[in-house]
């Protein structure tokens, strides 16, 4: 595996003298002893406790250099109290665990020791580990996990929901990692696969000792249909197999995205001409001053990033540079451009125009909205409303227009024309200045956020919304993707009889192929390398 020489906090003399005893050893080698401090804090900060971990064949050992000569271990799993010693200096009283292999995280000998938190027990009890026995060195990066996936205690999923558990921001986040380290995720991707072996080994069967020729020639008046009905015998159910595994597996994969989307955030831009009051909305959602407000056209350049949590779910919320039909400014020219890609990679689109300047607005708007479409791919849609299109994730219904700077209207609210904004998630008139209609926005923003991680409207039974969402990494959906393009391609081969019975085979393989690498059955080395390393120190 690959070393990782990351920022991280932990105690830096432990890290130099480990890495000097990795230095004089050439190599970390995967059977060595490993040790960390797992809990948060660090040198700088102290905490009540902090846990400190070591796996490995000299966990027990080093324990026991720890406390008095003849001090015995405690019973496996039952936590008790010690006193810890370095060189005959008491170093703390802690409460240990010892938590013999394979029955342990690791799957190896694990000791963790709870001790007090302070930056003084915490160095010297990691010095005391390290200096002492030399039995042991500092973990790298997710090594303890990574120790747990090779003994077989995870499988790449589970690695992958355990990351995402130590990252989660927001309740659906959580609920959905926690789902996924169950392995029910993982059962499911093995169960298609046992399909597909299943079907692999009849393909093996025939070719190994050829098909039985349930049909003779002279059995039926055209031998064309004799032909076609031999041909399809010799794979007996498991088109029909194939077929409807392949519908299962689109169907998952026709899901929205809400797996993904619960996992990274739900994109929301804000977008609309200048000074229509975006950064306004955006620092009345943050509820500080995140963004520059002022009433010069043309202030906010960057596309600048906050995260929310929307009923539970992560959104990623972007304020964008105001765009025009033209400006001579590069700066804002550039600005704009970043505005289009925000707004096409979005999963929805606030769209906010000035009340009192609406028309313009919804003018500028609608050229925006179209390019940005376009730039997704081919449109003629060049109507006078609203122009979304339903191509990409944007569609009409991810877009909600906001009139805003409610308050200067008097009289004149009534002008407002709504019926040039079809099938859009929602119209709202709300002031950034009074308050006024954000309540509204708000609560119909996070239902729109809910429904999109959904699906469907949240069932009164679902845990939390998305539930049961089976593809939560684009890498899933890459690999899904492609083991139903096989089996497709089976579809076609396999109705050709015996004549395609090798490549017909070799599509089922593939399929498997594909979801033991979801799994991390089949060959998984450069993604686990690259997921170890997001891990800290610890873990
Ligand atoms: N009366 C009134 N003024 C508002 C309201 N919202 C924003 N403004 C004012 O409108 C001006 C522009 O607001 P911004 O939030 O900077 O507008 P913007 O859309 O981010 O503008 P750019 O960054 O230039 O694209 C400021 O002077 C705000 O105080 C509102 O609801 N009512
Ligand atoms: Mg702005």
């Amino acid at each position: 595996f690959q070393l990782t020489r990351r920022q991280t906090s932990f105690v830096p003399r432990a890290r130099i003298l480990s890495r000097l005893y990795s230095t004089i050893n050439n190599d970390l080698m995967e059977d060595d002893t490993i040790f960390a401090l797992s809990s948060g804090g660090s040198a700088a900060q102290a905490t009540a406790v902090a846990i400190i971990r070591i796996s490995g064949t000299q966990a027990p050992a080093i324990l026991q250099s720890l406390t008095t000569p003849g001090t015995l271990l405690p019973k496996p799993r039952y936590a008790a109290l010690r006193k810890l010693y370095y060189k005959e200096q008491p170093l703390d009283q802690a409460l240990v665990l010892y938590f013999p292999g394979p029955n342990s995280f690791t799957g190896e000998d694990v000791v963790e020791l709870h001790c007090h938190g302070s930056r003084a027990v915490v160095q010297g009890v990691l010095e005391a580990i390290s200096d002492s026995s030399k039995l042991a060195r500092y973990a790298e990066a997710g090594e303890f996990t990574q120790r747990a996936w090779r003994n077989g205690k995870m499988d790449v999923l589970q690695v992958e929901a355990l990351a995402d558990l130590l990252t989660a921001d927001t309740n659906t986040q959580r609920l959905q990692a926690l789902q996924q380290l169950e392995g029910k995720l993982s059962e499911t991707y093995q169960s298609w696969r046992e399909k597909l072996i299943a079907g692999l080994a009849h393909a093996e069967a025939v070719i190994d000792f050829g098909d039985d020729e349930r049909f003779g020639d002279d059995d039926f008046e055209d031998p064309e249909v004799g032909r076609r009905l031999q041909q399809e015998s010799v794979w007996g159910g498991v088109i029909d197999q194939m077929q409807s595994l392949c519908k299962e597996m689109e169907v998952q994969l026709s899901d929205q995205r809400r797996g993904e989307l619960v996992r990274e955030g739900v994109r929301i831009s804000i977008l609309g001409p200048p000074n229509a009051g975006k950064s306004s909305l955006f620092n009345v959602l943050a509820q500080r001053d995140a963004a520059i407000v002022s009433d010069t056209p043309g202030t906010t350049r960057d596309v600048l990033e906050l995260t929310l949590n929307l009923g539970g779910v992560k959104c990623i919320l972007q304020d964008t540079a105001g765009v025009r039909t033209e400006t001579e400014d590069t700066i804002e020219r550039e600005g704009m451009k970043r505005a289009f890609a925000a707004a096409s990679q979005a999963d929805l689109i606030v769209s906010m125009v000035d009340s009192t300047d609406y028309q313009a607005g919804i003018n500028i708007l609608n050229r925006v909205l179209t390019e940005c479409i376009r730039s997704e791919e081919g449109d003629d849609d060049n109507d006078d409303d609203i122009g979304v299109s339903g191509v990409g994730s944007l569609t009409p219904e991810s877009v909600l227009l906001v009139r805003n700077k409610y308050d200067l209207l008097s009289d004149g609210r009534t002008s407002l024309d709504p019926a040039t904004t079809n099938d859009l998630a929602g119209i709202f008139d709300i002031s950034c200045v009074t308050q006024e209609g954000i309540d509204h926005f708000l609560e119909s923003l996070t239902s729109l956020v809910l429904s999109r991680v959904s699906g469907t409207e949240p069932s009164s039974s679902s845990r939390y919304p998305g539930e049961g969402a089976l593809i939560t990494r684009a890498r899933h959906r890459q690999h899904a993707r492609s083991a139903v393009d096989a089996l497709n391609r089976f579809d076609f081969l396999s109705r050709q009889g015996t004549i395609a019975v090798d490549m017909a085979a070799e599509e089922l393989r593939l399929a498997a192929s594909e979801l033991g690498r979801i799994t991390g059955a089949v060959d998984v080395e450069d993604v686990l390398d690259k997921l170890f390393t997001d891990f800290c120190i610890g873990k």
